[in-house]
């Protein structure tokens, strides 16, 4: 009887998909619905804001962090005492821990619940949710939130902590690279791999008006929680605004605008503020189960997680993580590049992201629907409709926008 579930719900997932029954006939098993499959059960963020000049310039991280926390607790109506585990991703917070134990203590979450800061750079929510599912699947638990936010309008662009270094750092050369400036390596990706401006301009003039045309359409609004905040105005006037969408959108941008502006990073370069993610503030959060308890529970499934890959590359060329990152989630999926209904490919450079897609033959059709990117890839085999006729998704980062945010708005 569980069989034939399983297989019917292949079968409409493939009528949704538009495909034929025997094109998923061979990932039945992939399918097949498990007691202890990590599920995630609700999945909401704040609103991205711009650093230093934008909406949350004011707000602390913990503030912010705490809105998103509560928002998932109360979507599904969960007692905070009942989390068995709390995971936070941060990259340029010295103090992530602490500030992620106050959120804690804003949203109402007792000091009985434990909680961590994980720091993967770009993919630290990533690795907090999997940190996450791993106590799940370890059974330590069975109920855990995982969690990221960062504000740079209050830490920038991360850079402290380097006055005392090891001086051998500059004897070795990986050790070395691991200090260039993040937008340098956007330039070493263009050039090595033959990345023009014009290909990343439009990379990033389409992602621009994908993110302007999916707010218009209300399609961010289900995992938007609007904040209310205080923000000090040019004047120094203090008032309270209701934030509800994303700060930094150009859905108007041309290739005309976007080719004048100048190399942000390196003379004569091709990486500009036009086709680099800006820096933001944000927080989000995900309620995570096994599918057991989430059933014993009545909570709605969203998505199940189906693999998840980690793969290290040279320091130098750290945007084309994607690349080599997203075939190893695909074995471990037992999926192909065309299984693969939706890619978000959150990059923070779009030399990177349009190196990534190209190198791997992403049909561009698929790639970030609502202009986002990703790397850090985990299969999600979701169980909603974010987009008509898609079921797998492939993103890197978290379940669709948590965390490092920081990367984020230029794309949303
Ligand atoms: C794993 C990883 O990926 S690591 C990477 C982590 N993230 C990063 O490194 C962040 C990269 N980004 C940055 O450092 C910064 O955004 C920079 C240095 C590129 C640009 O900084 P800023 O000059 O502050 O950029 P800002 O967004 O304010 O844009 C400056 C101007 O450029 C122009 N501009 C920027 N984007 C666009 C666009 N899409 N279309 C048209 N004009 C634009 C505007 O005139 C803008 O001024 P305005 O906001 O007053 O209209």
């Amino acid at each position: 009887m569980e069989r034939l579930n399983v297989i019917a719900s292949h079968l409409s997932m493939s009528e949704k998909r538009g495909m034929a029954t025997s094109e998923v006939a061979g990932s039945v098993k992939l399918f097949s619905f498990n007691p202890d499959d990590i599920v995630v059960v609700a999945a909401l963020r704040t609103p991205i804001g711009k650093s230093r000049r934008g909406v949350f310039k004011d707000t602390h991280g913990d503030d912010l962090l705490s809105q998103a926390f509560n928002g998932v607790l109360k979507s599904v109506n969960i007692r905070p005492d009942e989390i068995g585990d709390i995971c936070v991703g941060n990259v340029n917070d010295a103090r992530a821990s602490v500030t992620a134990r106050f959120a804690q203590f804003f949203s109402g979450i007792p000091h009985t619940v434990p909680v961590s800061a994980v720091n993967r750079q770009c993919g630290s929510g990533l690795q907090a949710f999997m940190n996450i599912a791993g106590g799940i699947k370890n059974k330590a638990y069975p109920l855990g939130l995982a969690g990221g936010f960062e504000m740079m309008s209050k830490s920038g662009m991360g850079g402290k902590g380097f006055d005392d270094m090891n001086p051998r750092i500059m004897d070795v050369k990986e050790a070395k690279d691991s200090l260039i400036p993040m937008g340098l390596t956007s330039e070493i990706v263009a050039e090595r791999y033959g990345v023009s401006r014009e290909v990343q301009d439009r990379f990033s003039m389409d992602s621009h008006k994908k993110a302007a045309a999916a707010t218009k359409n209300g399609h961010f609004k289900a995992e938007i929680i609007p904040v209310t905040v205080e923000v000090e105005d040019m004047e120094g006037n203090r008032r309270t605004i209701t934030v509800t969408e994303d700060e930094g959108i150009r859905g108007n941008t041309t290739m005309e605008v976007l080719a004048k502006l100048k190399p942000a990073f390196k003379q004569g370069g091709t990486t500009t503020a036009g086709n680099s993610s800006q820096t933001s503030d944000g927080a989000a959060a995900v309620l995570v189960a096994s599918r057991e308890e989430a059933k014993r529970r009545g909570l709605p499934i969203l998505g199940t997680l189906r693999a998840f890959a980690v793969v290290g590359v040279a320091p130098d060329e750290m945007g084309v993580g994607p690349a080599a990152a997203i075939p190893q989630a695909l074995k471990m999926a037992g999926l192909t590049i065309d299984d693969i209904d939706v890619y978000e490919i959150n990059e923070a450079f779009a030399s990177q992201a349009a190196y990534c897609v190209r190198k791997l033959g992403i049909p561009s059709e698929k790639v970030n629907p609502k202009g986002r990117w990703v790397w850090y890839p985990c299969v999600w085999e979701q169980e909603w409709e974010l987009l008509p006729s898609s079921n797998i998704i492939l993103e890197t980062y978290v379940l669709r926008d948590l965390i490092n945010v920081y990367k984020h708005l230029n794309f949303e």
